[in-house]
C-alpha cells in the first residue's frame, strides 16, 4: 500500500480575500489551505470573518478580490450550487430540513430517483439512503420523517446528503453547539470517518477542547485576516487565544481597570422567580470596547441580551447566560460602534 505523503496537495485554497459589506471590512485578508484527508480548525472571535469566509467557500457571496482554488485550479461560484457541485458542502449548526418529508426524500430532494414514467424510485432512493447511513456508520431509518428528528440526526442527515452528491469539503459551522456530550462524541466519529475516506473537513469551533481533540491543523482569523496556520500537535490553548485575541488574555480582563468611569447601571441581586436569581452587575461609563466585568455568584442562573450600537443602530447582538459563558460568547466590537446595552433577559437558558 503507497504512503500516505507528509503534506498532500491542497485540495482547496483561498488566498489574498477581500470582502466588504459597505463601510464594514468583513475579511481583509482571507486565507486558508485545506488538504485531503484532514479536520482543519478555523478560529476567531466573534467578527474576525469566519462566517463570511465561509459563506464565499459557499458560493454565497463572491469575494471582492482574491481567488478561490479547487485542486490547484481557480474557481468562481456563481451561487451555492455551483460549489455544492464543485464539492463543497456546509453543515450548519441548525439545519433546516423539510419536516414533513422523510430522511430519504430530505436528502434526494429536487434530485429524486426515477423509474419508468419518471415515477420516483422510493425503493432506490430508501436503498441509497441506508448506503449513505452506513458509510457513515449511523443508523437510521430513511422512511422517517424529519419532524422531530434531534439537532444531531439533522446536521447527520445534511452530512449524508452532502455525500449523496460527493462533496469532498465539509464545512461544520460551530456543529457541537446545540449537541449533547454523546452526539458530540457520534458527531466526532462521522467526522473521522469522512477524514478516513479522504474528504477534508473545515471545522468551527469556539471550544478549544475539541479543536484539539479532532483537527490536525488550526487556522486563526482576526479581524478579517488570516494570522496563522500550525498543525495542532504543536500549539497550546494559551498561544491560540493570544493569536485570536492580539494580546495576552490578563490584558483583557484585567484584574483592576483604571480607564473604567462611573457606574452608569447598577444590578443587585435581579431575581425573576424561576427564570433567574440573583444577578449582579455593573456597568460602567466608557466600556464601549470590552466586556464589563461580571460578578455573578457562583451556581446562579442568569441570561442576558446584549447589544452594540453606533448611534443609534443596533449592530450586533448576541447572548450570553450562565450556561454558556461571557468570556466565550462576547465578540470584538465592530468598528464606530460606541456604546452597548445590556439588560438581563426573562428567559432561563
Ligand atoms: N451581510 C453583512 N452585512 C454587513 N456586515 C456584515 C455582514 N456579514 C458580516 N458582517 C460583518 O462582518 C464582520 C465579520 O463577520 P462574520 O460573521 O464573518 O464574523 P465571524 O467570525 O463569523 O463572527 P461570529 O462568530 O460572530 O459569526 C462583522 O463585523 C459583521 O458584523
Amino acid at each position: 500500500m503507497p504512503e500516505r505523503p507528509e503534506h498532500p496537495a491542497a485540495l482547496l485554497t483561498l488566498s489574498g480575500v477581500r470582502k466588504s459589506f459597505g463601510a464594514v471590512h468583513a475579511l481583509v485578508d482571507g486565507r486558508l489551505e485545506l488538504r485531503a484527508s484532514e479536520v482543519h480548525a478555523l478560529v476567531g472571535e466573534n467578527g474576525a470573518g469566519k462566517s463570511t469566509l465561509v459563506k464565499i467557500l459557499a458560493g454565497v457571496h463572491a469575494p471582492d478580490e482574491g481567488v478561490l482554488s479547487l485542486d490547484g485550479q481557480p474557481r468562481l461560484f456563481g451561487g451555492p450550487a455551483d460549489a455544492r457541485a464543485a464539492g463543497i458542502a456546509v453543515i450548519y449548526q441548525e439545519p433546516t430540513l423539510f419536516p414533513d418529508l422523510s430522511v430519504a426524500e430530505n436528502i434526494f430532494m429536487g434530485r429524486q430517483p426515477l423509474r419508468s414514467l419518471r415515477r420516483i424510485d422510493t425503493a432506490a432512493m430508501r436503498r441509497r439512503t441506508s448506503e449513505l447511513f452506513a458509510r457513515l456508520g449511523v443508523r437510521m431509518d430513511p422512511d422517517r420523517p424529519a419532524r422531530g428528528l434531534s439537532i444531531a440526526d439533522q446536521q447527520l442527515v445534511e452530512i449524508a446528503k452532502a455525500l449523496s452528491f460527493d462533496a469532498r469539503v465539509l464545512v461544520m459551522d460551530e456543529p457541537t453547539a446545540a449537541l449533547s456530550g454523546v452526539e458530540v462524541e457520534r458527531l466526532f466519529a462521522v467526522v473521522r470517518s469522512l477524514r478516513e475516506s479522504g474528504s477534508a473537513v473545515l471545522f468551527i469551533s469556539h471550544r478549544f477542547d475539541e479543536v484539539f481533540a479532532l483537527c490536525q491543523r488550526v487556522t486563526v482569523m482576526r479581524d478579517g485576516r488570516w494570522v496563522s496556520t500550525d498543525p495542532t500537535e504543536e500549539l497550546t490553548v494559551g498561544q491560540v487565544v493570544r493569536r485570536m485575541v492580539g494580546r495576552e488574555v490578563s490584558q483583557l480582563y484585567p484584574k483592576q481597570d483604571t480607564q473604567a468611569g462611573d457606574v452608569v447601571l447598577e444590578v443587585r441581586d435581579l431575581t425573576r422567580l424561576g427564570v433567574f436569581d440573583g444577578v449582579t452587575f455593573d456597568v460602567r461609563a466608557g466600556r464601549s470596547s470590552r466586556s464589563p466585568a461580571w460578578s455573578a455568584p457562583d451556581g446562579v442562573r442568569w441570561s442576558a441580551r446584549c447589544s452594540a450600537w453606533t448611534g443609534t443602530t443596533p449592530v450586533r447582538s448576541w447572548s450570553a447566560g450562565s450556561a454558556c459563558p461571557v468570556a466565550d460568547r462576547v465578540p470584538r466590537w465592530p468598528p464606530g460602534s460606541r456604546w452597548f446595552r445590556r439588560t438581563v433577559g426573562s428567559r432561563a437558558w
